[in-house]
């Protein structure tokens, strides 16, 4: 007991103080929301929802919108317009689209031509729009990134950044407390990046479902605060709602003098607030894993999971010495995707391509760390590529004045503009089919960086490493020339605080970008921008969840993706329907010699299950990964109503509910002895919701009760949309603002302090562009 107060977690703490309502009846809390990141890819579908119902965005200031999924890395100093610089037709629609709708909603937000444009997750921390205690939502899964300060910030689906939108508000049940507690010391060439893939290698990539994970103890303590963001960034590929860190003394130095950072007495309030952010000695971790820093060495992955990480002095696996046939079948698929035979030492791979970015090693301490490596070397005859994307365009502005950009180019990597790039291909960066990369990104899944190309995922200092050598290396073994890796290290100068300053001169509003012929040629009539006031917003036709018999499809296998479900390349639409063809793209789909796509006997693809209604999963964790909501639109417009898994990706379970799909848990020994055979046999199962059963043709109960909250149920057998439910509530969130105003004032502002008068910012031609762009 703390003041004859229960102990508290810090996860506790910061949902506590963002309570705005608790129904009697269940166990749903509606929470507040301090800082919503948008981006191109996840926001569509949000917008025209809201103009659709009528709604309006809520808090701009509580907004900050950039594009980064879609947009080339190629350098911008030719850039004229979004039309001529994005060739693709689908990504220039979806960041068109964003661009008309932050001017519609007078939304803060950074365009290709501003040096603060970058990847949702650097410049959320980087303009201190990020704040410690506060709750950050993103429709992307990596929002947990922002934990690493102290924050609640989690992956949203559409439909929720709709919600987000029109209410500040969300739905949440309260998740578990875990704590991750890393002894001892990281030994030298070892980085938050190791640590974390060896996290995931010990609980695997389900091992945090259902929780938030507290990263604690004295390695972690010892960890700059761009480390920290790696390791938050990652608790989403451990499974876990959200990673946190409490914030400390590094934090608050990290943070101030920031943009979008409180000055003043506001600052030095929230510094008194924010140091009461830890958990309480005392407090209760439903689960804890105790992580032995010194154990660690710099760690990779070998396979097609981000759990599938080895130090790099070991060998590939072998399945021959694997009993448990799901593991050894999984592995035996991963091997093969990835080429490699059992028994190879890792160090011995070569590889075609290195890749330095992505929103978990973009910043300029990766960046740092890399050219330390790559300093008077040169990359290796048998590398095609080797990349380096800053995360942001003040990261490589950053870099660039340290001459960061002239080593790289030296060692033969390119050196590129802000942006997601090669970590998952939606945009021009990818991987050709086969080609091995050396990564610093997050996910390793089946296609991520381009069909058939092969990820692993490292740290900056190894990728650099295996780019220089040509072959997986061990970065203890590396020769740096000259010693130079201790001069790389930069202190953030005043010069530089000035110039970040100087970025947010008022400037006078700048008027919307003319219409062109190529912007008509994208039909931007087409954008959703309809002024009408009906009032229903349920998404894309949501219908009552009552009872459904239906043929069961099996699919025995663990840890299915988001990205298998829905690749990269359906993501483009700025629709909720039409992704039928989409769903197991990669699984259902081969080229055929005149390179059609041609069926495979995936089981979607065979009768009697090309008519399935209820997905049947073996394996744990469906639905793990990315956030987008893609993933159950597709499986909704196949016909799939119900899925059954022992456990689902968090955020896909959520998303499911937004759409009147129903997600079922239920043990892993009933699903195998029971609802597979049935499933492999063509059976119909009959899942009733009201009495939460499911049964099969003839009535036997196969499973009795199972779980589903008392608040996703109501919604679902209703048909109701949250949203409505959750605008009745207006009075509880009108009086949460009100306290919050003065009981945590340093959160106001927000996004609203980068420039009250240019809530959108023209894209203008760089090349009239002023003054302190210049270093493009
Ligand atoms: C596009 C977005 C939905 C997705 C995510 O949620 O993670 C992406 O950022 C990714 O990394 O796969
Ligand atoms: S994981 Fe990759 S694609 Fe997703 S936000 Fe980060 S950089 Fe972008």
């Amino acid at each position: 007991m703390v003041d004859g107060k229960q102990p508290k977690t810090l996860y506790d703490k910061v949902f506590d103080a963002h309570v705005v309502h608790k129904a009697d009846d269940n166990d749903s809390y509606l929470i507040y929301i301090d800082r919503h990141i948008v981006h191109e890819v996840t926001s569509p579908q949000a917008f025209e929802g809201l103009v659709n119902a009528g709604r309006q965005v809520r808090r701009t200031d509580c907004t900050l919108a950039t594009v980064d999924h879609n947009i080339p890395t190629e350098s911008r100093k030719n850039f004229k317009s979004t039309d001529t610089f994005i060739k693709e037709r689908d990504s220039r629609l979806q960041v068109k689209t964003l661009e008309q709708n932050v001017k519609i909603h007078k939304i803060p937000f950074f365009g290709m031509t501003q040096a603060e444009q970058g990847i949702v997750h650097v410049i959320g921390p980087e303009q201190g729009f990020t704040l410690p205690g506060t709750t950050v939502v993103c429709g992307d899964s990596h929002t947990s990134t922002h934990g690493a300060f102290g924050c609640l910030a989690f992956g949203i689906g559409t439909s929720e950044v709709e919600h987000v939108l029109a209410t500040q508000t969300i739905i949440q049940t309260k998740s578990k407390n875990m704590r991750i507690l890393v002894k001892g010391k990281l030994k030298p060439g070892v980085t938050s990046k190791d640590l974390m893939l060896h996290i995931i290698g010990v609980i695997g990539t389900a091992g945090g479902t259902g929780c938030v994970m507290e990263f604690a103890g004295e390695a972690i303590e010892d960890l700059s605060i761009e480390a920290r963001m790696s390791m938050c960034n990652m608790s989403i590929e451990a499974g876990a709602r959200a990673g946190m860190i409490k914030p400390d003394e590094k934090t608050f130095q990290y943070l101030k003098g920031r943009p979008l950072a409180p000055k003043g007495e506001e600052w030095e309030k929230g510094v008194a607030f924010w140091k009461t952010l830890f958990s309480d000695p005392d407090a209760k971790f439903d689960e804890e894993v105790i992580i032995d820093a010194n154990e660690i060495a710099p760690t990779i992955t070998w396979g097609t999971s981000p759990q599938d990480a080895l130090p790099i002095t070991a060998s590939v696996p072998d399945p021959s010495k694997v009993d448990d046939p799901t593991k050894k079948s999984g592995m035996e698929r991963a091997l093969f995707y990835m080429g490699l035979k059992p028994n190879v030492q890792l160090e011995s791979i070569e590889i075609d391509k290195v890749f330095i970015g992505s929103c978990t090693n973009s910043r300029i301490e990766d960046l740092r760390n890399a050219a330390a490596v790559v300093k008077g070397h040169k990359i290796a005859p048998n590398v095609i590529r080797a990349m380096v994307v800053p995360g942001s365009g003040l990261v490589k502005r950053q870099a660039q004045k340290e001459g960061l950009d002239r080593i790289f180019e030296e060692a033969g990597f390119e050196w590129r503009e802000a942006g997601c790039s090669m970590c998952l291909g939606m945009n021009p960066d990818i991987l050709q089919p086969h080609e091995r990369c050396a990564s610093t990104s997050n996910r390793n899944f089946e296609g991520r960086q381009g069909p058939l190309g092969r990820t692993h995922l490292m740290s900056p200092a190894m990728a650099a490493a295996a780019g220089i050598k040509g072959r997986l290396t061990d970065i203890r073994k590396f020769e740096y020339k000259n010693g130079d890796m201790a001069k790389i290290e930069v202190e953030e100068t005043e010069e530089d605080q000035v110039l970040q300053d100087e970025t947010y001169d008022h400037k006078e509003p700048t008027q919307p970008p003319e219409a062109t012929e190529d912007a008509a040629n994208d039909k931007v009539d087409d954008i959703p921008v309809s002024t009408s006031t009906k009032v229903a917003s349920a998404p894309a036709g949501m219908k009552p969840f009552v009872t459904l018999t239906g043929i069961g499809a099996p699919l025995d296998k663990a840890n299915v993706d988001t990205d298998a479900i829905i690749p990269k390349q359906f993501l483009k639409t700025i629709k909720r329907t039409g992704l039928k063809n989409g769903l197991f793209y990669e699984w259902r789909f081969t080229k055929g010699d005149d390179n059609n796509d041609k069926p495979t006997d995936f089981v979607l693809n065979v009768d009697p299950w090309t008519k399935a209604e209820v997905l049947v999963v073996g394996g744990d964790n469906f639905g793990c990964g990315s956030s987008r909501e893609h993933a159950p639109w597709a499986l909704k417009d196949f016909g799939i109503k119900s899925i059954i898994a022992p456990s689902f990706g968090d955020i896909f379970y959520n998303n499911c509910f937004k759409n009147g799909l129903l997600p079922i848990r239920v043990e892993k020994n009933i699903i195998t002895d029971t609802l597979l055979p049935i499933a492999k046999a063509g059976g119909k199962l009959t899942v009733d919701l009201p009495s939460q059963t499911i049964s099969d043709e003839k009535g036997n109960v196969l499973v009795d009760n199972f779980e589903i909250e008392s608040f996703r149920k109501h919604c679902l057998v209703n048909g109701l949309d949250d949203i409505g439910l959750t605008l009745q509530l207006e009075d509880y969130i009108t009086k949460y603002e009100d306290i919050r105003k003065t009981k945590y004032s340093f959160w106001e502002g927000g996004s609203s302090l980068l420039n009250s008068a240019t809530p959108y910012k023209e894209q203008k031609p760089i090349s009239t562009y002023n003054s302190i762009h210049q270093n493009w």
